[in-house]
């Protein structure tokens, strides 16, 4: 039996850019799912994940009080996707089909942003291949891993992959089909709160939603897009010169370019300008928004208190310096 714990990420600059070749710069967080594989006698793969919370459950009482639930099959496989992608391409690298139980475990709220889609992707392939007594390169991990990505989200960037497999701060960009990651040595530790509401979009989702006004508006959407690409190029010169005030304003700009490819929402917006007045040095939201999660470059508990008095949540999160790990194997 093996676990391996994967951890989630934000992005300080650059997300839905990446998705069209601009550079991200994300840091990995010490938030994690954990995954343990126990191979099978079969080859059936049975998944038990606790944390996602599915919609849609009809239960009839009978006469005789026997009670039977009948659940939205076609919400259960959509949530599965990922895990089920991961174990088939695991399967297929290894041309080696064993019968697996996972069971999933999430320190992170799922779907907000925080990149646990990749960061289950990564855990469960890793927790496979090890469980079956094989070890793969961490670059081809995280090859792996984006596949799942790209074929359950329709289009992905590698960015949250990346992180899930390396942890640290990293500059990303895309080339074509491989990743050009530069690991950032930061002038300063960022203070960093994030903030936090539910999300009812998925990733999926509010990537497609992007993509059809790109298409339908490219003359519009394009500068907006290379506009992010250049400040996250600024902001990862801001991080590493440790010019945190620089920083703030280039997230500032970043949200608001965001919030113009309609990613925000009031929610957001609210918890992204409470923080700011409340001190932060900047503040936007974090990963494919649409609800979620969004950072506040500050540690001032105004700005913790000012969040939860939108109704928010504050998650305490620092870095992940060690990417994905084998906790046990017995
Ligand atoms: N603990 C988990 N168990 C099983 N699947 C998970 C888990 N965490 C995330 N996932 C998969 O990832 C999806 C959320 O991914 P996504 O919409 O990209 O949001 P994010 O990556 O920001 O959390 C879930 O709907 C589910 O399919
Ligand atoms: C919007 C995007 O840039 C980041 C999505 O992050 P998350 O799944 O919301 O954690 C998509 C991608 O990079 O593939
Ligand atoms: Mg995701």
């Amino acid at each position: 039996m093996v676990t391996v714990r994967a951890p989630g990420k934000v992005i300080l600059y650059g997300e839905h850019a990446v998705v069209y070749g601009e550079p991200a710069l994300a840091m990995a967080v010490n938030k994690y799912i954990y995954v343990t594989a126990k191979a099978r006698d079969d080859n059936k793969v049975s998944i038990n994940a606790r944390d996602l919370r599915l919609a849609g459950i009809s239960v009839t009482i009978h006469e005789n009080g026997d009670i039977v639930a009948r659940t939205d099959y076609g919400a259960v496989i959509s949530a599965l996707s990922y895990v089920k992608r991961a174990v088939e391409l695991a399967m297929e690298y290894f041309n080696k089909k064993v019968g697996i139980d996972l069971m999933i475990r999430s320190e992170m709220p799922v779907g907000a942003g925080l990149g646990t889609s990749a960061a289950v992707a990564v855990a469960t392939i890793l927790a496979y291949v090890k469980e079956l007594g094989y070890d793969v390169d961490k670059r081809e991990l995280a090859r792996l891993a984006w596949q799942v990505e790209r074929d359950v989200q329709g289009s992905a960037s590698p960015t949250d992959t990346t992180m899930a497999t390396f942890g640290g701060i990293m500059y990303i960009k895309p080339e074509g089909n491989s990743t050009a990651m530069e690991p950032v040595k930061p002038g300063v530790t960022i203070p960093l709160i994030i903030g936090y509401t539910p999300r009812v979009s998925t990733t999926k989702d509010l990537v497609a939603m992007v993509r059809r006004k790109y298409e339908s508006m490219r003359d519009v959407i394009e500068p907006i897009i290379r506009s992010i690409g250049v400040i996250t190029r600024k902001g990862r010169e801001a991080l590493e010169k440790g010019d945190l005030e620089l920083m703030g304003v280039l997230m500032n700009i970043n949200h608001g370019l965001l919030d113009a490819l309609g990613v925000s929402t009031k929610q957001l917006n609210e918890m992204v300008y409470v923080a700011r007045y409340a001190g932060a040095l900047g503040s936007k939201l974090t990963g494919a928004g649409g609800g979620g999660c969004m950072i506040a470059l500050t540690n001032k508990s105004e700005v913790e208190k000012a969040i939860e008095l939108t109704g928010g949540s504050v998650l305490k999160a620092g870095l992940d310096t060690d990417g994905t790990v084998v906790i046990s194997n017995d």
